[in-house]
């Protein structure tokens, strides 16, 4: 499992008369396999999530991913960290669906019709067979973000940060993607508002204020939000 290390992270962005702290100083050890982070609007918790392949940031401290600095090793870090968005719209930069997952092949499959071939096998893998002509612009939300899932996870990376995967989704979707995210192998970091997902991770983290404010296991830190919220 990967291990993502906080050392005494703050950030702060400027303000017109200064600036604004939006993540007070902490320190986390991260080696459980599914992260949840929860937590009202505006808590803090995109934030924390975006430090992890350097998105966001740290003001000051350092953020470490499997011993590399974010900082100064963005480029193997960001290999090693996936990112999913909440809007599959942000990621998908190719014309077509087969296209969009040859792209993210890149790197493994040097031959253009292997890969070609190679991202059809795994739209098929992701319950998107015969969606590989398909316009990126032309899928459903729910096919949008398999896409999206499709996508990262053939980058193969060691640790996927989802922000918000299953907020624009029905309900019937947004059970297959968070059934689907967290049945994967690699550490998952999960932003969420879905409280029945975030149930089913190994560890939570209650952000509220810029704070980590409850951190242990989710039933718990679930029930502590819910009476406080
Ligand atoms: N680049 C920025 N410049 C100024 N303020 C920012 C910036 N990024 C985040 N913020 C502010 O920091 C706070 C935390 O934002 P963040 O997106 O991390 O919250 P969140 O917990 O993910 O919220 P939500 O659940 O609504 O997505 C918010 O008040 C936000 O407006």
């Amino acid at each position: 499992m990967s291990e993502i290390h906080l050392e005494q992270v703050t950030v702060t962005v400027p303000t017109h008369d200064g600036e604004r702290e939006i993540l007070h100083e902490t320190t986390l050890h991260l080696v459980e396999q599914r992260i949840v982070l929860i937590g009202p609007n505006g808590s803090g918790k995109s934030t924390l999530a975006r430090l992890v392949n350097g998105l966001v940031p740290a003001t000051t401290g350092r953020v470490l991913v499997d011993g590399l600095d974010v900082a100064r090793e963005g480029r193997d870090v960001r290999r090693r960290v996936g990112f999913m968005f909440t809007d599959p719209s942000a990621q998908l930069v190719m014309p077509t669906a087969r296209e969009d997952v040859a792209l993210s092949l890149r790197r493994q499959v040097r031959d253009k019709a292997e890969r070609l071939a190679s991202a059809d096998r795994v739209l098929a893998d992701f319950g998107l067979e015969g969606f590989g002509d398909r316009s990126v612009h032309a899928l459903s939300g729910g096919e949008g973000q398999l896409l999206a899932l499709a996508g990262v996870l053939a980058t193969e990376p060691s640790i996927l940060v989802a922000d918000e995967p299953t907020t624009l989704l029905d309900l019937g979707n947004s059970r297959k993607i968070g059934g689907l995210l967290l049945g994967i192998p690699q550490q998952l970091v999960l932003v969420t508002h879905d409280l029945e997902l975030a149930a089913r991770c190994d560890r939570a983290l209650l952000v509220r204020g810029g704070r980590v404010e409850r951190d242990g296991i989710p039933a718990e830190v679930i029930e502590h939000y819910r009476r406080t919220a």
